[in-house]
C-alpha cells in the first residue's frame, strides 16, 4: 500500500506516527510532501523511515490513499499540484476542516473516491476520535476504517455532522488544554509556584485521565466518589457554577461548529 500526505504538520505527523508504531503500516509505505517544515519532514525520513518528495509525479505514481492535509486555505495550491498526476485507482482522504467533498471533488477535477476524517492530535498516542464520511462511490470502507482505527476510535457520519464533530473531538482536546492551563494557572494563586502547578496539574491530568479510561463509572459518580459530605470537594463545587460552566462550553463548541460552516462556505 501506499499513502502520500500532501501536508505533515501536526495533524498529518500524529496519524503517520500513530500508523507506524501501530504497525499497520510500514514507514516504507508513507510518502510525505510540504510546502514548508521542509526540515522536519526530513527529521521525519531520517528518524521513521518514511519517504520524502517534492515531485508529484513519483509521489502520485501508484498511490492507493492521498491524504489532504494542508490548511483548508492552501488546499487550491495542494490540488493544483495534484490534479494533473492523480491516478483512477487513488482514493482522496481529507482530514481538513470544512472542506466539503464536492469542492475537493471540484477543485481536483476528478470522480475518484473521496472520504473526509476529522480526526485529533491524539491519533499520536492511538487515542483519537476519528469522525468518517464519504462519497457515495468509496470501494473497501473497511480498509480505510481499519487504517483509522490504527490511531483511534471511529465513528461513520453524514456529512453535515462534519462541523459538530470537528468541535467537539477535533478542536475538543484544545478546549480541555484551555482548562488544565487555567487550573495551573489558578495553583499559582493558591500559593504553588510555576513549577509545582505544572507538575501538580500534569500528573492529576494523567490520573483522571486513567480512571477515566479503567472505570466503568459516569463522570459524576467518579465526582461523587471524592465528594465527602461536607467535606473540602464539596466546598470547592459549591463555588464552581456547573450552569455557567456549561453555557461557556456550549458557547465554545457552538464557535468552533460555526467556524466550521463558515469555512465550508467559503469556498462555494
Ligand atoms: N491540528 C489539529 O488538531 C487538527 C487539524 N485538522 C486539519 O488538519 C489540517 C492541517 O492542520 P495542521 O496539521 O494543524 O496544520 P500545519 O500547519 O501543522 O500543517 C500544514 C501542512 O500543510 C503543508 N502544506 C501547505 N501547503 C502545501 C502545498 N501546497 N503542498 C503540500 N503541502 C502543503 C504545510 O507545509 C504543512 O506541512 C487542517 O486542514 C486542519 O483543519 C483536523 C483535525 C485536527
Ligand atoms: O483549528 C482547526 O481549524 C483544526 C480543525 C480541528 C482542530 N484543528
Amino acid at each position: 500500500m501506499k499513502i502520500v500526505f500532501y501536508g505533515a504538520g501536526n495533524m498529518a505527523s500524529a496519524i503517520f506516527i500513530g500508523m507506524i508504531e501501530n504497525h499497520v503500516v510500514k514507514p516504507e509505505q508513507i510518502y510525505l510532501t510540504s510546502r514548508s517544515q521542509q526540515e522536519k519532514i526530513m527529521f521525519f525520513k531520517e528518524n521513521l523511515g518514511v519517504n520524502v518528495s517534492y515531485d508529484d509525479t513519483e509521489l502520485l505514481d501508484g498511490a492507493d490513499y492521498v491524504i489532504l492535509a494542508s490548511k483548508p486555505q492552501s488546499f487550491p495550491d495542494v490540488a493544483k499540484r495534484i490534479r494533473p498526476h492523480l491516478e483512477k485507482k487513488t482514493k482522496i482522504v481529507s482530514v481538513m476542516a470544512g472542506t466539503q467533498i464536492k469542492t475537493i471533488r471540484r477543485e481536483l477535477r476528478t470522480e475518484n473516491p473521496i472520504a473526509r476524517i476529522m480526526p485529533n492530535t491524539n491519533a499520536m498516542v492511538q487515542h483519537s476520535v476519528n469522525g468518517i464520511t464519504y462519497s457515495r462511490n468509496f470501494p473497501d470502507k473497511d480498509q480505510l476504517v481499519e487504517l483509522m482505527e490504527s490511531f483511534g476510535t471511529t465513528v461513520v457520519i453524514e456529512e453535515d455532522v462534519m462541523h459538530n464533530i470537528t468541535a467537539a473531538t477535533g478542536s475538543g482536546s484544545a478546549f480541555l488544554y484551555f482548562i488544565y492551563e487555567k487550573y495551573a494557572e489558578s495553583l499559582v494563586e493558591l500559593g504553588f509556584d510555576e513549577e509545582e502547578a505544572l507538575f501538580l496539574t500534569r500528573n492529576l491530568v494523567i490520573g483522571a485521565g486513567k480512571m477515566v479510561e479503567d472505570s466503568e463509572l459516569p463522570f459524576s459518580q467518579l465526582r461523587k466518589n471524592i465528594t465527602s459530605k461536607n467535606g473540602t470537594t464539596e466546598a470547592g463545587l459549591n463555588a464552581l457554577d456547573g450552569e455557567s460552566i456549561k453555557k461557556i462550553l456550549t458557547a465554545t463548541l457552538n464557535a468552533a461548529a460555526n467556524r466550521s460552516e463558515e469555512l465550508s462556505k467559503d469556498d462555494e
